[in-house]
This record gives C-alpha cells, sequence and structure tokens, in this order.
C-alpha cells in the first residue's frame, strides 16, 4: 500500500528512482482519457519527428510515437531502458513530454518488453496475413497500441486512434494505417481470449530460455518465465527492528532485515523512517550477500564494486570500517548521497579497483561484480532483449579478473563474498568453481542454514545462495518473488 493508502505499485534498488507497472489493471494513472497531455515533440539527433508534424497537434500522440521510437532503441538497436527512461538524462523525446505523459511511456515499454511474445501472439490472431518482412516501425506501432488495450487502463479507441495516428505521419507505416486499425480493433473485440494467450516461456527470448531450460530443468524454466512477468515487490532493508517497521509500515518481515511492502505506488520519501535515514530500497535476496560475513565489528572491510551502495549500507552496519570503491563517479555520487541519508559513513575510492594497491589487506571484501542483471528481468524487462550470450561471456570474463582482483587485496584467513544478479552459471557457479581450480589459496566457506534465518532454502548443497524470480511466490500474483542472485563465500588459507 502507498504511503496515502491507494493501492500501489512501485519497485526498486537502493534509490526508489524506478518504477514498474502491474498487469492489469494497470497504471491508468498515467493516462485516464483519450491519451495524455499535448505533447511538445522537439526533433532529436535522430530527426524522429516527421516532417509536416506540428508539435501538440494531437493530446497523447507525442507519448505514442515516444514509446514506438525507445521500444525501437530497446528491441533493435539494444539500448538499455535505464538510460532512455531516465527523467533527467534521458532520451531528449521523452523529457520532452509532460510527467504524466512520461509515465504513460514508461509504462508502456515495460508491458511492452514484460508481454512481447503474448503481444506477438495476440496481434498474429489478429492479422490475416504475416507483417511483412522489416517492418519494424510498423510491428513498433502495432506493440505500443497492443500493449495498452491488453494490459493497460487506457481507453482502447483512444489507443486504436492514436496509433493509427501514429502511423499515418511516419512515412513508413502510412500505408499500413487501415491495418493498423482493423487489427487493433480486433484486439480489442477479443481481448479477453489473447491477453494471456501461449505460455509465460513466449515472452522470454529464445537465447535465454533455453540458457533457463538447460540450467534450471523445464518446470522451474517455466516458473521463472512466469515470475518474470510480474512486478517485483517493494522491499526495504532496515537498519534494525524488522518486525517493528512491518508493523509501522503495513508490510511483511522477511529474515534479518527486510521488510516488504509488496505492491507500492506512490513516493517512498513519504513513507515513515525514509527522511529520518532508518531504511532503504533494496530487494530481499539483494539484502543476502552482505549478511553472509556476519558481525564484522572491528574488521577493515572492502566493498569493490560499491554503488550505490545498499550493500556498503550492511557492512557499515555489521561494524565494519568499509571503503567503497566504484569505478563510476556519478554512481559514488549517490552512493554518498545514500550514505548521508542513513547517517553512515564510509571512505570511497573512485576508480577502477584493479588499479588499487592496499597499504594493508583487507579483513573481508565483497564483489559484487557488475554482471547481465538477468536475475533483475522483473524489474528491468529490457534486459532480456538488450543481452545476450556474447555479453554474459563478456562479462564473466570481467568478473573472472575482478575476483583475481579482489582474491590479492584479502588477508589470509580473510573472507571474501563473490555475488551479482545473474542468473547465469556462467558469472556464478562456473565461474567460482574455476576461481578455485585456479586458486589452491582459497576454499569456500559453505554458508550454513542458520546464518540465513528465512532463507535457507535459498542455498545449494555446496553452501552457496542461489535465489531465482519465483522463490517466495513469484509469479503467483502481485508482491512476491525475489530478484536472482548468486553469492559465494570464500576465505583465504
Ligand atoms: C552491481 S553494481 C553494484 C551494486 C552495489 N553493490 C549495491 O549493492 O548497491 C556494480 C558496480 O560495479 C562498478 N564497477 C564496474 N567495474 C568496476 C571496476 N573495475 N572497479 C570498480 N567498480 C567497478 C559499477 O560502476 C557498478 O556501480
Amino acid at each position: 500500500m502507498s504511503a496515502d493508502g491507494k493501492k500501489s505499485r512501485r519497485g526498486g534498488n537502493f534509490d526508489a528512482s524506478r518504477s514498474a507497472p502491474r498487469k492489469r489493471p494497470l497504471p491508468g494513472k498515467a493516462s485516464q482519457d483519450r491519451g495524455g497531455n499535448h505533447a511538445r515533440i522537439p526533433a532529436g539527433p535522430d530527426g524522429f519527428v516527421p516532417d509536416g508534424y506540428s508539435a501538440g497537434d494531437r493530446p497523447g500522440l507525442g507519448a505514442r510515437l515516444v514509446a514506438a521510437k525507445l521500444l525501437s532503441a530497446i528491441v533493435d538497436a539494444k539500448t538499455s531502458a535505464d538510460g532512455l527512461l531516465d527523467p533527467t538524462g534521458g532520451h531528449p523525446g521523452l523529457r520532452a513530454l509532460e510527467p504524466r505523459d512520461q509515465g504513460l511511456v514508461k509504462a508502456i515499454i515495460l508491458t511492452a518488453l514484460r508481454f512481447r511474445g503474448t503481444i506477438d501472439r495476440a496481434l498474429d490472431a489478429c492479422l490475416d496475413r504475416p507483417l511483412p518482412p522489416n517492418a519494424a516501425s510498423l510491428k513498433h506501432i502495432l506493440h505500443v497500441g497492443a500493449a495498452q488495450i491488453l494490459y493497460l487502463n487506457v481507453p482502447d479507441s483512444a489507443a486504436v486512434d492514436l496509433a493509427v495516428a501514429a502511423a499515418n505521419i511516419d512515412s513508413r507505416s502510412q500505408r499500413f494505417a487501415g491495418m493498423i486499425n482493423a487489427v487493433l480493433r480486433r484486439l480489442s473485440r477479443e481481448k479477453e481470449a489473447l491477453a494471456s494467450i501461449g505460455q509465460p516461456s513466449d515472452n522470454v527470448p529464445e537465447w535465454l530460455m533455453r540458457r533457463l531450460v538447460a540450467t534450471y530443468g523445464p518446470e522451474r524454466a517455466q516458473a521463472i518465465a512466469l515470475a518474470h512477468m510480474t512486478p517485483a515487490p517493494l522491499d526495504l532493508t532496515v537498519k534494525a527492528d524488522a518486525a517493528g517497521w512491518a508493523e509501522r509500515l503495513g508490510g511483511t518481515p522477511l529474515g534479518r532485515s527486510t521488510v516488504r511492502l509488496g505492491e507500492f505506488d506512490g513516493a517512498v520519501t513519504g513513507l515513515a523512517g525514509f527522511a529520518e535515514g532508518d531504511w532503504w530500497v533494496q530487494d530481499a535476496a539483494a539484502a543476502l550477500p552482505a549478511q553472509l560475513f556476519g558481525d564484522l565489528t572491528g574488521q577493515r572491510v572492502a566493498d569493490l564494486c560499491a554503488a550505490p551502495g545498499g550493500k556498503t549500507a550492511q557492512l557499515i552496519l555489521a561494524g565494519g570500517k568499509v571503503t567503497a570503491f566504484d569505478i563510476n563517479a556519478n554512481r559514488m555520487k549517490r552512493l554518498k548521497a545514500n550514505l548521508e541519508r542513513l547517517q553512515l559513513e564510509a571512505e570511497t575510492v573512485v576508480g577502477d579497483v584493479a588499479a588499487h594497491e592496499p597499504e594493508t589487506p583487507f579483513d573481508a571484501i565483497l564483489l559484487d561484480a557488475p554482471c547481465s542483471s538477468t536475475g533483475t528481468i522483473r524489474r528491468h524487462p529490457d534486459v532480456a532483449y538488450t543481452k545476450d550470450m556474447a555479453e554474459i561471456e563478456k562479462l564473466a570474463g570481467v568478473q573472472a579478473r575482478l575476483l583475481g582482483v579482489a582474491a590479492d587485496m584479502l588477508a589470509v584467513g580473510g573472507r571474501l563474498v563473490f555475488s551479482n544478479c545473474s542468473l547465469d552459471p556462467l558469472e556464478g557457479e562456473d565461474l567460482v568453481a574455476a576461481f578455485l581450480t585456479a586458486r589452491p589459496d582459497f576454499v569456500r566457506d559453505p554458508v550454513l542454514p542458520e546464518e540465513l534465518p528465512g532463507f535457507a532454502f535459498a542455498l545449494t548443497a555446496a553452501g552457496d545462495l542461489r535465489t531465482t524470480p519465483e522463490m517466495m511466490g513469484g509469479g503467483e500474483g502481485a508482491g512476491g518473488g525475489l530478484d536472482g542472485f548468486f553469492a559465494a563465500r570464500l576465505r583465504r588459507i
């Protein structure tokens, strides 16, 4: 529930700036009428505003044009949605829209990606013949329209009319305007049957589904695909007293330090305890790797890939004297702002951690490495379309290099936790196995069930942590599930 008690939806990590739309009924609030405000549509660097189009011609049309444009950038050019949808540094077409229409664009994009396979099937069922090959622009216009009709609280007539209008001002799609009208109207008539056509795996690109089946087996892979179709709940990591905060905020305590608020829509900044720095937004699974150190009182701790700092905060609260490293200066600024709100202190170092040679080795090191983020597809459905196996292999190489760097910074007897939010064993189990073979001075320090109350189910036979999105009710309706995470605890001998 939201701060004002309304039914809500919101997810995110640490700084709470991300939001995720629900399956239906959906964002609605973004646009309940004929589709939003008059849009100012400037020509972006790619000149996407068609010739002869006058800004503000049609309420809501700007939002649909931008949505189709961004869908193309994500699916065709593999551009990350986070960057495109950023309200300050994102796509210029998006930034030119009214906030309400920006919200609508975001809802359309996330929904169109989350249900991409189902939408394809539903459109196919309404087409007399297949779409012409190379008609990418037409396909994006149809997907934007279909996402609204099938899953969002936008009047179908507005979704259809604005899709036709978008086609009419796009020279590549103009000749299909009549077809778009007919197809989307049919979709609207038959949507009850078509909104859930097929199976969850239809919404997972082939490369990823193959990988999930090979890793987790067909049944669990299908359950993961189902969980991906449901936006993640809002989880908070509290400094202390999870049970007390759960009661105060109307949530559920999970494990040692998480309060799950489930569906949430609105500003987390309005919730009790935000201004006082009593908690921060962090998925329940993301809160587990730092817990594998237990008490860190008096220890020198390095958080090697720290920003925006969710795990840094946990390491400080566990008693560690923490140095936080990150290569990205902007992200480090966010870490500092986050720690300031939480009234916590760490030394910070901006730069490539591989170039850092500590004078004294650290007693404990967390390497929460950059990864493919396939464990966060519920929050970032674009990941399934912007990443591929080549990228995963490349990232596994980066992680192996960073793990070697981390190993050399650790004192003998010290503990190293390697973690990331990938579902792929190349970035997790396989990588750690290869490391242990190459480094006889390290052994695995298996995590015991009693160390992770409430999450013992997520421990592997080897004693690593492996969470997947269908765990804890993922896919069984809104408000459940976990981000996919891997963590292994290693000790230098
Ligand atoms: C998965 S994010 C870390 C999330 C963070 N641990 C948290 O819980 O909030 C990975 C981070 O690694 C940083 N990074 C990537 N390569 C790095 C390098 N060579 N040295 C230091 N930081 C690096 C990225 O800038 C990014 O902020």
